[in-house]
């Protein structure tokens, strides 16, 4: 079952459409990279499915129910969610920011505890919040976000301004709670910081979804350019002009975009030219040039 689905999801603001047409697909149990490059429209979307922005078109379900202003209430209290800034007060410590949100929620004392052990901040309780690294204050948002025990949890951009070993420990704490049964969003508008996690990512560009699933889906999806190894490479892009854009490279020509059909007659038309060839493959593709691709480059 999914956790979260939308459909149609559109947020407008005067002219300008920020979300537009967002049809998400969240399955139980997984953590979902949901990635895009700033002001994409991740954090709308965050705040649409909690319900905080009001959506102009579309609709939203969590466990299989609407979100709307009515069940809004009882919708939250399985959701956890940290968006933009970490939050807590800066004067209190973190044990005092944990006995406000467990008196607010109604919680019992185990299920802070928990939480506390979970992000492991139990050493660090004492400690006022503005003493605490920008690391800190993201484990203690989560651990408030965690102290309801969710079903699901919302968080975005958690790795942002962390140092590589924070981000490391953030990822590892998503997957362990994943693995315990918690659905996870996680934003971020670096690829490299959570698709290790991701069991499914969403890449947004331009209020779209461009991209939704696995990522053997995402590699799969996106068609690296041809190399075709010939010791006359001139030869070979004079044989298909007017036909077939190739760009010559030393010892070979490079053909963007085409399948493997159109791939195929490339190759016969070029052997019955007397062009010799000698090899043929597809471009090396990390899986951050298949999403600067979706994602124009990175640009909005
Ligand atoms: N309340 C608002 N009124 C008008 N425009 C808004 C509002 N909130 C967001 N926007 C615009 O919507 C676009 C998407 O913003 P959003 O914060 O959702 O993007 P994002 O992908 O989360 O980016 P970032 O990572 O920078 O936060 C931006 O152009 C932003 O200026």
């Amino acid at each position: 079952m999914d956790t979260v689905t939308t459909a149609n999801l559109t947020k407008r603001y005067g002219k300008h459409t920020v979300v537009e047409g967002l049809d998400l697909q969240i399955p139980a149990g997984c953590v979902y990279g949901f990635l895009g490059p700033n002001g994409s429209g991740k954090s709308t979307t965050m705040k649409l499915l909690l319900s905080l922005v009001r959506p102009s078109a579309g609709e939203v379900r969590i466990l299989g129910e609407p979100m709307t202003r009515r069940t809004r209430r009882r919708q939250l209290a399985r959701i956890g969610s940290l968006i933009e800034a970490p939050p807590g007060y800066t004067h209190l410590t973190g044990a005092e920011n944990l006995r406000l949100v467990r008196r607010a929620l109604g919680l019992s004392a185990d299920k802070i505890d928990w939480a506390v052990r979970t992000v492991r901040l139990d050493r660090q309780l004492d400690k006022k919040v503005a003493n605490y690294s920008l690391g800190m204050k993201q484990r203690l948002g989560i651990a408030m976000a965690l102290a309801r025990q969710p079903s699901l949890l919302i968080l975005d951009e958690p790795t942002n301004g962390l140092d590589p070993a924070g981000i490391e420990e953030i990822r590892e704490l998503l997957g362990n709670l994943a693995r315990r049964g918690v659905t996870v969003m996680v934003s971020s508008h670096l690829l490299g910081e959570i698709d290790k996690t991701a069991d499914r990512l969403g890449i947004i560009s331009r209020g779209r979804l461009v991209f939704q699933g696995t990522r053997a889906d995402l590699f799969a999806a996106a068609t690296p350019a041809v190399l075709i190894d010939t010791p006359v490479p001139a030869r070979a892009e004079e044989a298909l002009r007017g036909r077939i854009a190739a760009s010559t490279l030393a010892g070979g020509i490079r053909i963007e975009g085409i399948d493997n059909a159109v791939t195929a007659r490339v190759v016969a038309d070029l052997v019955r030219s007397g062009v010799p060839i000698h090899g043929v493959r597809r471009e090396e593709q990390s899986l951050e040039d298949v999403f600067l691709n979706l994602t124009s480059g990175g640009r909005l």
